[in-house]
């Protein structure tokens, strides 16, 4: 047996601030060498946990605590932050907080300059550590140079270096495309396997992470620890539903099509499912859905011509993009780490200006509106949630918009208790933001810019740290939205969203159109997949191996099937 590396034993923390605790009674045994994932709903205290592994809790986060938590045997009550900050590498959901150095290669260097390496053994380390992450081309890049995605890929470097033998991941795929994201996972087993670290991860995408070889999925709900078992036992049983978890895809095919699943099929994991089993059952109810329905376009609401824009004078960034959207549209748009995706959702809600190029919203020349005036017309919701917020109250932050452009009180009140409703925030209106947890600080700024009622909405990765629950409301509530004729635009790594709501997608390749199509056919072609960094969706590698002839109708069948069954159980 093992060794014990991180064992819980009764363990409950109730934040200072909170009535009740949010960890209740956790035991929980980690074992050296082990690949653990954490999964649960949105605030069931997933990243507490991690908090409590990485010393935060107690040594930042103050709160009542009782119990054991031992790393390495230690009580870590009686450890300090640093010594437990040697044991555990971190990754953050929120990266902007972890950066020390000022240069992407400084940043990683710095686990290492604590160690006093040799310059140039240092400088080789951080130079491969960096290939293996795909940032080398930025080493002497400062951070805010970098999109999220980079960020999150500079973080991860961080903590390969460091020496700690617990690796802790909190939502490491959230801001990655979907082929480094494959990649990351791929890395981290890897290196789990070969250094004999330790790794926890936190992820609400279960499926990605399951494409690595994770030894043991903890599922947590409402603090507690719900079940905790391997992957394949776990996932032949209703634990995932029951705690509002999306299954992997697949599975939820084989569901529906009325196949029992069983650990000895190997559930775990596309690659090993025995999809054999369940071939007849998919084909025999792919033959009973009902064809879709084709759709109109109504008339132009945003036309880009010839735009680009470059952050210095020496490189464009965006280099010449021709695009229209028209009125009442759901669109996506995607592209690798790094392409220019959020830079153009900056130029379309007026952050930043055209070098060259037009900008017609309504047929009226915009190109050279104020950020306030674009702001009338278009509203953006960022990627990091803290890059928005500027109150300490939610109630406050959602109704700042509406505040300084003069509205009545009573009218703000109303319409920002009626966002808050719908955002699922209405219970949380006085509180403070600082106790939120990041997928419910999302939403807030999402709140804060529907309040506003723009024409377009622009979300840069609007699910990215949503649990399944929210992400079901919150993009049924965009599409509620766009219904009544507001246009959407989102940016997402979400493959089976921008499949599921967007009919259209637009990929962006180093500033670029790559290809502007119906969502299912831009993942059928391999090419753009490829330079795109995108990921087939496990439905079309399910339809293919389960003999099916046409894996594109499977999946757009499948979408339709599964979102009418979400409806009707609402
Ligand atoms: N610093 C804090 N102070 C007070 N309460 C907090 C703090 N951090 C988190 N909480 C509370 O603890 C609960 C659990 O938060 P936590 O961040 O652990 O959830 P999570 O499962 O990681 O959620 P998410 O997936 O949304 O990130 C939340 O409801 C939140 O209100
Ligand atoms: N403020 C900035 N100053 C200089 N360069 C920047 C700045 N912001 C982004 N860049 C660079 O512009 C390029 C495009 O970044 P952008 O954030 O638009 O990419 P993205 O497609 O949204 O990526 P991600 O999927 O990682 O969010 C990147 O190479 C990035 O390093």
């Amino acid at each position: 047996m093992k060794k014990p590396v991180i064992s819980f034993e009764n363990f409950t923390f109730k934040y200072r601030s909170q009535k009740e605790p949010t960890l209740h009674d956790i035991n929980l045994t980690i074992h050296e060498g082990e690949i653990v994932l954490i999964a649960g709903p949105s605030g069931s205290g997933k990243s507490t946990i991690g908090h409590a592994i990485n010393g935060l809790i107690p040594f930042s986060y103050k709160g009542d605590m009782t119990g054991s938590l031992k790393i390495h045997g230690k009580e870590t009550r009686d450890l300090d932050i640093f010594s437990i900050g040697q044991m555990t590498g971190t990754v953050l959901q929120d990266t902007d907080g972890q950066f020390i150095g000022l240069s992407v290669g400084e940043d990683i260097a710095f686990s290492l300059e604590n160690d006093q390496l040799e310059q140039a053994e240092m400088k080789d380390i951080v130079a491969r550590t960096a290939k293996l992450v795909d940032v080398d081309t930025h080493l002497h890049h400062g951070l805010h140079e970098l999109s999220g995605g980079q960020k999150q890929r500079v973080s991860l470097a961080g903590v390969l270096v460091g020496d700690g033998d617990i690796l802790l991941f909190d939502e490491p795929l959230a801001n990655l495309d979907p082929a480094t994201g494959k990649q990351a996972i791929e890395l981290i087993s890897r290196i789990c396997k070969e250094t004999g670290k330790t790794v926890v991860i936190i992820e609400h995408r279960i499926e990605d992470v399951l494409h690595g070889d994770v030894d043991r999925l903890v599922v947590v709900n409402e603090g507690k620890i719900l079940a905790d078992g391997s992957p394949a036992d776990l996932l032949a049983t209703d634990v995932l539903e029951r705690a509002s978890i999306r299954k992997p895809l697949y599975l939820q095919a084989c569901q529906y099509a009325g196949c029992d699943i069983t650990s000895e099929m190997h559930p775990d994991r596309l690659e090993s499912f025995n999809v054999q089993a369940c071939s007849e059952e998919l084909q025999g109810w792919l033959a009973t859905l009902p064809d879709e329905k084709p759709e109109k376009l109504s008339e132009m609401l945003l036309e880009l011509k010839d735009v680009t824009f470059g952050y210095s004078s020496e490189k464009l960034t965006i280099k010449g993009i021709d695009l229209t959207v028209h009125k009442g549209e759901m669109t996506s748009i995607v592209g690798r780490n790094g392409a220019g995706k959020s830079t153009l959702t900056k130029l379309i809600s007026g952050l930043e200006k055209p070098t060259t190029g037009r900008i017609f919203i309504n047929g009226e020349d915009a190109t050279e509106d104020t950020i306030a005036m674009r702001a009338r017309k278009v509203g953006l919701v960022m990627q990091n949630p803290n890059h928005m917020i500027s109150k300490h109250m939610i109630y406050d932050e959602v109704a700042f918009g509406l505040v300084m452009r003069g509205v009545p009180e009573e009218e703000i009140r109303e319409r920002v208790e009626e966002t808050l409703r719908i955002c699922g925030l209405y219970p949380f209106r006085n509180w403070p933001i600082s106790a939120l947890s990041f997928g419910q600080k999302k939403r807030v700024t999402i709140a804060s810019i529907l309040v506003l009622e723009p024409e377009l909405i622009i979300l840069d990765e609007p699910t990215a740290g949503q649990d399944f629950r929210h992400y079901t409301e919150m993009m049924d509530f965009l599409e509620q939205l766009n219904k009544r004729g507001i246009t959407i635009l989102m940016v997402t790594h979400d493959m089976h969203l921008m499949l599921e709501y967007t009919k259209r997608a637009v990929v962006i390749g180093d500033g670029r159109i790559l290809a502007d199509a119906p969502a299912v056919d831009i993942l059928a072609d391999p090419n753009i997949v490829r330079e795109a960094h995108l990921a087939k969706t496990s439905l079309g590698t399910l339809a293919e191996r389960a003999g099916i002839w046409n894996p594109q109708e499977f999946t757009r069948k499948f979408i339709a099937y599964d979102r009418e069954v979400r409806a009707a159980w609402r």
